[in-house]
């Protein structure tokens, strides 16, 4: 819920803008000085919008946004007056006030003012960002990572930020991951030089190394010209290997030699060429898991992993999904030139209660599509199709779930599958649940093509398959039976 702080010395005044406030869904604070709302908001960095009375005794309103500016204070500013002289709203205006009005204000105008204030502030906070990224000079300002579980995250970038050590991201697909890498970079020495990614699980193996090496000329058939590969588009700068676990092994061996020596040879080069690249890298598979089982080289694995920061999972932090969604809100509508303010209370019931397997790049293609699809002012739960249908077949299977005896085990990095299968399940796909005729499918129906699906991923490892599906062996094997599917199937490694 979005907090407003209230700032007026008339008490009467404050309780009745607080209570329009309240009843429009927002949360009030209330402040009876300008000294206490500068207080408040220097604590509190979640206030959405604030409420300013221009007249008041200790600090007025015009010092309260003077200081504000000084100390970087951003929260949007709605100025009140009791009297509607002109030179001193346009005054405070050019201070950077959002919006005015004079006392007594209706409730209509009050709740319209507010929401316009929280839009144009994410909508500039959303530029901000897009701007910062294109320039390399991100930073934690840029990302909405205010919950309490991205705190770590935040201080371990920057503390990566004042070397240049390989840094390993991990974190399941669509965390922002990314983002961090961003904000290490921005908020480094490195800030504003290249910033390259490279998502090595998007790459054929065989061209791999010629794009991250580059090539001479007649190094290959179709080569034609010498091609700089990204680690010289990087010189100086940063490169983001993305998805890293996906490099062949072939290439692992390069790579380790250029994190060794500084230096890379270009396929069909004669010699080693330096060069000055700090390397981040990004897996949402355990590294270590891939290390273990000879998948990855462990020299490079060592090498890679020597600062490690773990981004969880967007439904371990959604403290940050108001934010996320007004964030992206801001951003679509811009785009698709229409006027939506922000969703209904029962679209953020909806939205706060779904798991997000495909986190934030999910919660942005479904903010997304609603935008498109919408013709009101706020988004409603029907705008969110495939989040509605994934959540109706979630609540009955999770009471399916709750009926057996065994705890559901915690979704782990180490349960989240390889790249193209995790595409398959992040996508959303409601028609998983649809039958042809468009009727839902009864939920043994989508129970029993769970099982079979996780038993075919997980090469039929029985106690591998229970864990993933937080059921217990002894349910799982009943369920075998009941479905059919047991026959020819048990080959319990575990
Ligand atoms: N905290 C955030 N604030 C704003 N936007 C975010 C945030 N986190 C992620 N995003 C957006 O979500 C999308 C996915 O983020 P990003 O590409 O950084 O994730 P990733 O973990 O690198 O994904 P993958 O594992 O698939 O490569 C991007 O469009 C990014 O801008």
């Amino acid at each position: 819920m979005t907090r407003v702080l209230v700032v007026d010395d008339d008490p009467v005044q404050l309780r009745l803008t607080a209570e329009v406030a309240n009843r429009a869904g927002f949360k009030p604070i209330t402040a009876t000085g300008g000294e206490q709302a500068l207080s408040i908001l220097r604590e509190d960095r979640g206030v959405g919008v604030m409420i300013l009375d221009l007249v008041m005794p200790d600090i007025d309103g015009m010092g309260v946004m003077e200081t504000m500016r000084k100390e970087g204070l951003t929260t949007p500013v709605i100025i009140q007056t009791a009297n509607a002289s002109l030179e001193t709203v346009i005054s405070a205006m050019r201070q950077g006030a959002a919006d005015y009005f004079v006392k007594p204000v209706s409730p209509e105008r009050l709740v319209i003012s507010l929401r316009n204030a929280l839009k144009l502030d994410a909508l500039e906070a959303a530029i901000r960002s897009e701007r910062a990224r294109r320039s390399g000079t991100f930073t934690q300002a840029d990302m909405i990572a205010a919950a309490p579980a991205m705190a770590r995250v935040l201080t371990l970038c920057a503390k990566a930020a004042k070397s240049t050590i390989p840094v390993l991201i991990e974190g399941e697909t669509g965390v922002g991951k990314e983002l961090i890498a961003r904000i290490i970079q921005g908020t480094g020495e490195r800030a504003g030089k290249p910033f390259v990614t490279v998502n090595c699980g998007a790459i054929p193996p065989n061209l791999v190394e010629s794009l991250l090496f580059g090539h001479k000329k007649g190094a290959f058939t179709g080569a034609v010209a010498d091609q700089a590969g990204k680690f010289a588009e990087a010189h100086g700068g940063t490169l983001f290997l993305d998805e890293v676990g996906e490099l062949p092994l072939e290439t692992q061996v390069k790579l380790l030699r250029a994190l060794q020596e500084g230096e890379i040879e270009p396929v069909g080069a004669s010699r080693p060429e330096r060069v000055n690249v700090r390397v981040i890298s990004a897996t949402n598979r355990r590294l270590l898991n891939l290390a273990k089982s000879g998948e990855f080289r462990e020299d490079l694995f060592y090498r890679l992993n020597v600062f490690p920061i773990y981004v969880p999972p967007l439904r371990e932090r959604r403290e940050d999904l108001p934010a996320l969604v007004a964030h992206f809100i801001a951003r679509f509508s811009a785009e698709a030139g229409k006027r939506v303010l922000g969703t209904s209370p029962a679209a953020m019931d909806l939205l706060q209660a779904y798991d997000w397997p495909g986190n934030v790049r999910q919660l942005e293609n479904a903010v997304y599509r609603a935008i498109v699809l919408t013709d009101g002012a706020f988004l409603e739960s029907q705008d969110f199709p495939q989040i509605v249908a994934q959540s109706s077949g979630r609540e009955e299977a999770l009471r399916a779930v709750e009926q057996s005896p065994a705890p559901a085990a915690p979704i782990h990095i180490d349960a989240v599958l390889p790249r193209q299968r995790v595409e398959i399940i992040s996508e959303p796909a409601p028609d998983r649940f649809l039958a042809a005729s468009g009727e839902l499918r009864a939920l043994a129906e989508i129970e029993r093509a769970a099982i079979a699906f996780a038993i075919d991923h997980h090469g039929g490892r029985m106690s591998r398959v229970a864990r993933a599906l937080g059921i217990g062996r002894s349910t799982l094997y009943r369920k075998l039976h009941e479905y059919g599917l047991a026959e020819g199937l048990i080959n319990d490694a575990a």
